[in-house]
């Protein structure tokens, strides 16, 4: 695993705390050549003054696709991106300042994960005239829409559904993805209730408007525990073109193999990029995500030189942890900053422990690594 230096996405200096921060914040960074005063002319306050770049083109000309985080004002968007892509412990959210302007932030820590976040200030109009919502929704590939669980919700989904429905004019392939957001105050029912509600409300308003043909894809998130990084590895999915690939390589790889589940993880956010066709059961995605805190903390301490990492690489191994009795968990890094994630049975027969499924872990390692490193 690497590391490099990194900005905040307002393109202000951000402090690392810790070598572990270092790690986990590793590949997220602000593009110095602001390229919003495009969009932005006559109001300032929405992004940086300097800066005249294509947009969305780095001088690779390699477009990458857009994340909108959009929702009223305090709805939790700056600490969901603090949260996933700064490993910010959700406590220190509660000192996040109010966004004044569009952030944004390159999020490419693997060949797979490469996409850019827009964060909105929630009090922005993105549709005032001097404002070019059109170039930003052209470019976009997911629109994610937080709305605070814990607050009256009416104002909110009026704003998504003008949001959804101005966005999709433009571009008719964004994924519209709604976080009912903050989760963590409502009980078990609660949850479900408000899901219910809001799925019913957002859907009546776009039939209304006879747009029924608008796909909205609902989450229940929190920052407080691992729905908000379940619910990004699902929006992310999303804009990968080889997740087919990667899901039929995982179902190989299980179906040849005594393990239960695979995940392929992006280190650095805990966004899981594909994971095979068994459904995914939260239980086992917290231990791995957990598995990754562990295995990135002892790294700092005890990490290896690059020239130590690549003779590793070379001859992988697993070093499982058991989590149960019968369950083991075991990491691997196919490519950087990628790892694969298995949890696997013991199966026993007859007293004979049959586990330790290397050659198929060999394989897809040796495959994903050949093609995608
Ligand atoms: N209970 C709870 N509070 C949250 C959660 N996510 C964010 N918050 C809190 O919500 C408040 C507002 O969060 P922000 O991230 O600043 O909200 P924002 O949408 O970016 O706000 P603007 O920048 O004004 O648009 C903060 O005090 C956070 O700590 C969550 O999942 N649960």
């Amino acid at each position: 695993m690497t590391s490099e230096g990194v900005s905040n996405c307002c393109g202000e200096a951000e402090e690392k705390e810790d070598d572990n921060e270092d790690m986990a914040m590793g590949c997220y960074d602000d593009d110095d050549d602001d390229d919003f005063s495009a969009l932005t002319e006559g109001n300032p306050e929405w992004g940086s003054e300097d800066g005249v770049l294509g947009f969305n083109e780095g001088l690779s000309g390699e477009v990458k696709p857009r994340v909108l985080l959009m929702g009223l004002r305090r709805s939790g968007k700056s600490s969901i991106q603090k949260v996933v892509f700064h490993k910010m412990s959700p406590n220190e959210t509660l000192f996040l300042e109010s966004t004044n302007k569009i952030c944004r932030e390159d999020v490419s820590s693997s060949s797979f994960v490469s996409f850019q976040i827009w964060d909105f200030p929630g009090q922005i109009d993105f549709f005032d005239p001097t404002f070019d919502y059109e170039m930003i929704f052209r470019g976009t590939g997911a629109l994610i829409f937080v709305i605070d669980s814990q607050d009256d919700y009416v104002e909110a989904l009026s704003r998504l559904h003008l949001t959804v429905t101005r966005a999709y004019k433009v571009n008719p392939d964004i994924h519209f993805e709604v976080f009912i957001h903050k989760v963590d105050g409502l009980s078990d029912d609660h949850k479900i209730e408000k899901q219910g509600d809001i799925r019913k409300r957002a859907s009546d308003d776009l039939a209304d408007a006879r747009l029924e043909r608008i796909h909205l894809s609902f989450y229940l998130t929190s920052i407080y525990d691992h729905s908000i990084f379940e619910a990004f590895s699902k929006v992310v999915q999303k804009l990968i073109p080889q997740l087919p690939t990667l899901e039929n390589l995982l179902n190989i790889f299980i179906s040849n193999s005594g393990i239960e589940k695979a995940f392929l993880f992006d280190v650095v956010s805990k966004i899981y990029i594909a994971t095979d066709s068994s459904p995914v059961d939260m239980q086992t995605y917290e231990l791995c995500c957990d598995m990754i805190d562990v295995v990135i903390d002892i790294s700092c301490i005890y990490g290896m030189k690059d020239k130590e990492l690549s003779d590793h690489k070379q001859s992988p191994k697993l070093s499982p942890i058991q989590v149960s009795r019968l369950t083991q968990l075991a990491l691997r890094e196919p490519a950087t900053l990628l790892c694969l994630f298995v949890s696997f049975y013991k199966v026993i027969l007859k007293g004979t422990f049959l586990s330790s499924p290397n050659i198929d872990i060999y394989r897809l390692y040796y495959i994903l690594s050949l093609r995608y490193q």
